[in-house]
């Protein structure tokens, strides 16, 4: 059977033809990374159409434009996927290192193009910076498939191994028979094999893309149904579902702490320097509480200037320890220093899982509870519901230490 090299390559550049202007057209459904990705994706397809009918013109057209201009378009298509790929996979887009591979190939690949014609060369170079491609994007594929992955990955994957055996093939054939080096589109095996992988690659890779995009909005979807908007922590339904989670994990004393913290007077803070003003201390605040709360600890907005934090494997001391230096260095945060805010205090409540707490509620309430008597006894302190046998709490600098609640 002969096979047809050139009316594969365009049979190829119609499928990626008729993708493009669909994946561009999806594009208004979506904001921020994944419609970059997507938007990438398109215009990549459309560079790969022109790019192969290019060289498919091989011989009917001056070289400049099937060797030099073809492989600066499919150069910039190779350059433009990795980076819609690793938008994905949230890696840093690495433009200037993308962009430094494909202009070193393509200079390459034109000066043995059309300076000092050998076909060779030209697929070595270009195999050489494909292959620079496959590692940038097999990196931070792999970070993830380590992180337990997803089908959609696992898809792109393939594809991409796909496309590394093609080359492979395609190289092998040149080493083991020079003689053939007479162009991609002069009949052999290798050549053959490479083509036919090549022509059904735009539909399988955006399969895999389309996958990987899915699961990307998927996840930001997750993300902002779970996250409060003005303060970046987790919102009440999250809260909830991950207090469950902790509770359940709970089965002894020092496995699980709860911290409810409160913003001291904010409501000053409103009626003297407007709500949005507010609303800009309490993200900030918010920002500088989270950063003391890194996994697995959680922390969520239980509503106003309230927060919950919970602390899985921390018993009581170490957790008036972290909170006494969560009020200290709250109390030294610059806030909105361009507002004139003198800066705010909080209180802290806190509990400690015990065996006979019911629920995560029990645990809370108690939590609520020490806070209330933080703020009776004058704010700006750490207080703990504790059994009497309990050591006495730290207070503020130049405040007595704090007596603990009794447990009821
Ligand atoms: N700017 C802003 N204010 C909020 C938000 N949620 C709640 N608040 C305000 O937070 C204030 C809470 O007031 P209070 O419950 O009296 O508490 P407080 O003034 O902090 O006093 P203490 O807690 O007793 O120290 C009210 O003025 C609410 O309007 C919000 O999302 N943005």
């Amino acid at each position: 059977m002969h096979i047809d090299l050139a009316t594969i390559a365009l049979f190829g550049a119609l499928q990626a033809l008729l993708l493009a202007p669909l994946l561009l057209a999806a594009t208004r459904a979506y904001a921020g990374v994944a419609r970059t990705s997507l938007r990438i994706w398109g215009t990549v397809l459309l560079l790969q159409v022109a790019g192969w009918v290019l060289m498919g013109l091989r011989g009917q057209v001056s070289d400049w434009l099937s060797i030099v201009l073809a492989n600066g378009v499919l150069m910039v298509s190779y350059a433009e996927t990795t980076r819609a790929l690793r938008l994905l996979l949230g890696a840093p887009q690495r433009r200037a290192l993308l962009l430094a591979i494909g202009v070193a190939g393509w200079l390459g690949i034109a000066w043995f193009g059309v300076a000092v014609p050998d076909y060779r060369v030209r697929v070595y170079i270009a195999s050489l910076a494909l292959g620079c491609y496959l590692l940038l994007l097999a990196w931070p594929l792999r970070h993830a498939l380590r992180r337990g992955g997803s089908t959609a990955q696992r898809v792109m994957l393939l594809v991409l191994l796909g496309a590394l055996a093609g080359w492979l093939v395609r190289l092998g054939g040149l080493v083991l028979h020079p003689a053939n080096a007479a162009g991609l589109l002069a009949y052999s095996p290798a050549n053959a094999a490479q083509m036919i992988y090549s022509a059904v690659e735009p539909v399988l890779a955006s399969v895999g893309f389309l996958l990987m995009y899915n699961e990307s909005v998927q996840t930001e979807l997750h993300r902002l149904a779970r996250t409060d908007p003005l303060t970046g922590t987790l919102n009440r339904l999250a809260l909830d579902e991950e207090s469950l989670r902790l509770f359940r994990a709970a089965d002894r004393p020092n496995t699980l702490a709860a911290l409810v913290i409160d913003i001291d007077h904010f409501k000053r803070i409103n009626d003297e320097f407007g709500h949005a003003t507010g609303d800009r201390v309490l993200a900030t605040l918010a920002a500088g509480i989270r950063r003391q709360f890194q996994p697995p600890a959680v922390l969520g907005r239980m509503g106003g200037e309230e927060f919950l934090a919970l602390l899985p494997g921390t018993g009581l001391a170490e957790a008036m320890a972290l909170a006494e230096r969560l009020r200290v260095a709250v109390a030294a945060m610059p806030l909105v220093p361009d507002a004139g805010i003198p800066g705010v205090t909080i209180s802290v409540g806190i509990a400690a899982y015990r065996p006979e707490d019911t629920d995560v509620h029990a645990l809370v309430r108690r939590a609520d509870r020490a806070l209330y008597d933080a703020k009776r006894a004058g704010r700006d302190r750490v207080v703990a519901t504790v059994d009497d046998a309990s050591p006495a709490l730290p207070g503020p600098a130049g405040r007595p230490p704090q007596r603990p609640r009794p447990a009821e």
